[in-house]
């Protein structure tokens, strides 16, 4: 169950005792937590993953104590000086500046996210730091969010509502606020991962005709779902250098008219001019995002004007049960990985 933000408080508040209060405790006490391996949390993590830590008494971890803005930069490369272990959120950049930082006792990483594209992955391969990521547990919760940004961008519920609410709702009309459906539809799913067939085990029920998978590497592959006539297009895929940016004008110069994008995937696979340009031209019918380049995007942004495109702040994997699983995981990784023991979820380096 998730806390309330005053239990959260509290249990954070136990989580950092053995650093804050070891001057209160008998000298053989602290002898032995001046030993645990030391860690530093970016964030503010869900109370499942805190209570592993805490319960563990295999680490002595400190916390930045917010979940509404992440640790600054310059307070990051501080905390982290000497520790042994690091669990990270998905906006703290893991480079070579924090790495230096963090020093040669760094050993384990550990972020609460599936993607891993907020990581140097090379610099942490030539340091031998082990890492550990959150996929599996997030599948459910994404795949339900990206039907229910298809239908909301299909369907045209953001502009539906409005119309309600501010008086545009005249007398019920033929063609009003008509969009398109998924029965009898051609879906193309760009990246073919356990989300991606999670999307497509959910949509299939709406009696969708056609399913078209592209993995996004090799690229050549792409060219087949490229070429696809396709209905909806549903992204997927890890930003990874082969992918950034790969829906781009061309792509969209070979989608229908009638065709609705989208993204939970991240912003960097798309380039938002293009899709901007596509979405006001005309050129394909409506847009939804649930990722943007940069996140929070700027509320003067000119997607933002665009009726038929519906942005949504990264929830994709937002459900209570969802994250508190990830933080979980995330912690679990850490403490495997601290002992020397194969991960959970572990990156291939
Ligand atoms: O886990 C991730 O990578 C996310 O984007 C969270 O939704």
């Amino acid at each position: 169950m998730w806390c309330s933000r005053m239990a959260l408080r509290r249990l954070q508040q136990v989580a950092v005792t053995p650093l804050n209060m070891a001057g209160g405790l008998t000298s053989k006490v602290q002898r032995e937590m001046s030993t645990l391996p030391r860690v530093y949390i970016t964030r503010q993590i869900p109370p499942e993953g805190l209570k592993i830590l805490r319960e563990s008494g295999q680490v002595q971890f400190e916390l930045w104590d917010s979940d509404d803005v992440p640790v600054p930069r310059k307070e990051l490369l501080q905390k982290v000086k000497g520790v042994d272990g690091l669990v990270c959120v998905l906006t703290e950049k893991i480079d070579t500046e924090l790495l230096d930082a963090a020093g040669p006792n760094l050993k384990v990483l550990s972020t609460m996210s599936v993607g891993f594209d907020h990581l140097s992955l090379e610099e942490l391969k030539k340091r031998g730091i082990r890492v550990g990521y959150t996929p599996d547990v997030l599948t459910n919760s994404v795949a339900e969010l990206t039907v229910a940004l298809l239908l909301t961008t299909s369907r045209r519920l953001i502009e539906a509502t409005h119309e309600a609410k501010t008086g545009g709702w005249g007398t019920w009309r033929t063609l009003w606020l008509c969009g398109h459906e998924l029965a009898g539809s051609t879906v193309g799913i760009l990246g073919l991962g356990r989300i991606g067939v999670a999307i497509a085990e959910r949509l299939a029920p709406f009696k969708v005709k056609k399913f078209i998978y592209a993995d996004v590497a090799p690229r050549p592959e792409l060219a087949s779902v490229i070429n696809a006539e396709y209905d909806f297009l549903s992204v997927c895929c890890a930003l990874t250098p082969e992918t950034k940016e790969i829906c781009n004008k061309d792509l969209f110069s070979k989608m229908k008219n009638t065709s609705i994008f989208i993204n939970t995937s991240r912003g960097g696979v798309v380039n938002q001019e293009d899709l901007y340009e596509a979405l006001s031209t005309g050129q394909i019918a409506g847009a939804g995002l649930d990722v943007t380049v940069p996140e929070p995007l700027p509320t003067s942004h000119p997607l933002f004007t665009l009726k038929n495109c519906v942005i949504l702040p990264h929830i994709a994997s937002a459900s209570y049960a969802t994250r508190n699983n990830m933080s979980a995981l995330a912690a679990n990784n850490l403490l495997l990985g601290l002992r020397g023991e194969p991960m959970i979820k572990e990156l291939k380096l």
